[in-house]
């Protein structure tokens, strides 16, 4: 079977802040994730986070073997998190079939073997979103529904970002070694994520936008505090985020978007507020 690995190396600010429009595209962002058939994956060297998208259609698409991550498994020294964002669909762990419905996610421990993806219906088609890095235990397999996310309610409708953060991999919720990732919806009318913008040195970041309408952009920000930048990205585009970076964005239409993070610690509020007047 065939994976197709893209290796990212690490961007700094400086080299950042001099790059084009194309220059900053290919640092950063993830296009294209979602083949028919195939497994995608882009291993960053940011916190050594793997960002794939397995698109199953008829058949079981397997990952046991990743030859950049330099094991004999994929999973022999790291951990997964999986979330559906298409129609329903099944990943096997261990041996054991987990099904996935629409925004239902799957935590994969360390040393859990092969992975196993399918779509219940090939003309409905499952979309599964892979995130996996480094870990250094074995922590339990856990199916999570929207049900058991951890809802934290945050913005404004005057402020144009009312939403709600939906923490599905989150020690509230299930353990894991390093791996957080969760969903942020919006009430209508609200547009703007992640603003006021943070950093967090400690924590990469990645987002991938979806839920939205072919003609739909995110105008999502990215940069130093004061040095920012722009992206223009469309539905199902993933942007990695470096810890010196903010990230942030603007939809057009209606968006939703997963969040994830790896790195020294999984404390979600450990983030640096940057002051409105710090930004340029
Ligand atoms: O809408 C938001 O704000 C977010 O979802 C923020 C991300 O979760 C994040 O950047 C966490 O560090
Ligand atoms: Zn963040």
């Amino acid at each position: 079977m065939t994976i197709s690995v893209t290796t990212r190396q690490v961007v700094g600010p400086q080299d950042a802040a001099r790059r084009d429009t194309q220059g900053l595209r290919d640092g950063f962002l993830i296009e294209d994730l979602f083949r028919p058939g195939a497994i995608n994956l882009t291993y960053s060297h940011l916190d050594r986070m793997i960002v794939g998208g397995i698109a199953p259609v008829s058949g079981t698409l397997i990952i046991d073997r990743v030859a950049e991550t330099g094991t004999d498994r994929f999973l022999e020294r790291r951990e997964a998190a999986i979330v559906n964002i298409g129609g329903p669909g099944t990943v096997t762990a261990g041996g054991t079939d987990h099904p996935l419905g629409y925004e239902e996610a799957l935590y994969v421990g360390m040393g859990e073997g092969a992975l196993g993806f399918s779509s219940a219906d090939p003309a409905e088609p499952a979309l599964f979103y892979l995130l996996s890095a480094p870990a250094h235990r074995s922590c339990p397999t856990v199916r999570i529904t929207r049900d058991m996310a951890k809802k934290v309610r945050t913005g404004s409708a005057e402020e144009s970002n009312a939403r709600t953060i939906q923490q599905y991999v989150h020690p509230e919720v299930c353990e894991s070694c390093q791996l957080l990732l969760g969903i942020t919806m919006f009430e209508p009318g609200s547009v703007w994520n992640t603003m006021p913008a943070h950093v967090h040195d400690r924590r990469m970041e990645v987002y991938l936008y979806f839920g939205m309408q072919e003609a739909t952009r995110i105008f999502h920000f990215m940069g130093e505090p004061g040095e920012t930048r722009h992206l223009v990205l469309k539905n199902h585009d993933a942007v990695l985020s470096p810890g010196w970076s903010i990230h942030s964005g603007a939809g057009t239409g209606r968006y939703s978007f997963i969040w994830a993070m790896a790195g020294d610690n999984m404390s979600f509020t450990d983030m640096d507020k940057v002051p409105m007047d710090a930004l340029r």
